[in-house]
């Protein structure tokens, strides 16, 4: 086989709490990654000489600093011989910086699809830990279930949820992870819960008043959204707002409602992502 077509879906964090500060300054939390059967699209195609091209190219992020870029990179230093190169396209549909995990999804796409397109077939640990020295959302993709997840994202326990149809809004601002994680504002010291005792009343996001504070736009889509559900929240550290509704009919119904500056778009939970079927054991 010489080319794939995989989706990059994204996910919402249900809730997050953060419950402490490592050592190296990453911060341990707790919270229920949500996978979603909506993302970006990727494609891989090999070539007969050894480049690496993106099309389109992300204007905001040099090449080398693409994330797609640097997990074909690191695939490529590990294998230890010279391979084919391979042209990725890129439909981009995820907001940068929502707290939807766009760039970690890529990121953990292409790590699968070239693992298995250049046949390296490196096991699934291997994957995930190559995955989680790129960045701390990624190996909940690689492993591609919705989970519950503690430590810095990398305990994963695979979850089910209830299906449903979510409305994502997506605020006209960018929110930089780094920065939420090193305010001095940021609620750090939540106590963990078990997974048993999760529901959505019990639990809250610790980034969102800050955020909310730091960003108009997130505080005003959150204050629209709570019109029409009462359990309307901030995904990671935003700057998306989501609600769930038992039928896509009820969500398309308030999207419709949202003022001009205000888009966003409808998605089903997902349990599984398609990205699984091609990650070795
Ligand atoms: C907190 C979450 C919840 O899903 O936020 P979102 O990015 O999705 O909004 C993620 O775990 C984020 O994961 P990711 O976006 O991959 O983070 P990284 O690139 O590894 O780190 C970005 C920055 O956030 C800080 N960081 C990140 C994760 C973490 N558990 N503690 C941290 O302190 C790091 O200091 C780093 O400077
Ligand atoms: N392929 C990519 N897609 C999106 N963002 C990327 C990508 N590669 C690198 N990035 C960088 O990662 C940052 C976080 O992106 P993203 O994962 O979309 O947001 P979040 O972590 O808030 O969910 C972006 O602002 C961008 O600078």
């Amino acid at each position: 086989m010489s080319r794939l077509q995989l989706l990059a879906p994204a996910k919402l964090n249900l809730f997050l709490h953060i419950t402490g500060q490592r050592a190296d300054g990453y911060h341990e939390l707790q919270t229920l990654f949500q996978l979603l059967d909506y993302g970006d699209q990727l494609s891989f195609e090999l070539r007969d000489d050894s480049q690496v091209t993106l099309t389109p190219e992300l204007a905001a992020v040099p090449f080398e600093d693409n994330l797609i870029i640097r997990a074909a990179r690191v695939l490529q230093r590990i294998a230890g011989h010279s391979l084919p190169g391979v042209d990725i396209t890129l439909s981009k549909r995820l907001p940068m910086g929502g707290g939807i995990g766009g760039g970690s999804s890529n990121a953990a796409t292409t790590l699968v699809a070239l693992n298995h397109l250049w046949q390296l077939n490196l096991p699934k640990q291997r994957l995930l830990s190559l995955g989680a020295q790129l960045g701390a959302d990624i190996p909940v993709f690689i492993a591609g279930d919705t989970a519950w997840a503690e430590g810095v994202g990398e305990r994963l326990t695979p979850t089910k949820t209830p299906d449903c149809w979510y409305l994502v809004l997506t605020p006209p601002c960018h929110v930089s992870t780094a920065e939420i994680f090193s305010h001095k504002d940021l609620t750090r010291d939540t106590r963990p819960i078990k997974v048993a005792a999760f529901s959505q009343g019990g639990s809250q996001n610790d980034c969102e008043a800050l955020v909310r504070k730091l960003h108009p736009e997130v505080d005003n889509a959150l204050i629209w959204l709570k019109n029409f559900s009462t359990s309307a929240r901030m995904t990671g550290t935003g700057a998306c707002v989501f609600a769930s509704f038992n039928s896509e009919r009820d969500a398309e119904q308030v999207l419709a409602q949202a003022p001009p500056q205000l888009s966003g778009f409808i998605a089903k939970s997902l349990q599984a992502s398609p990205l699984k079927a091609l990650v070795p054991d």
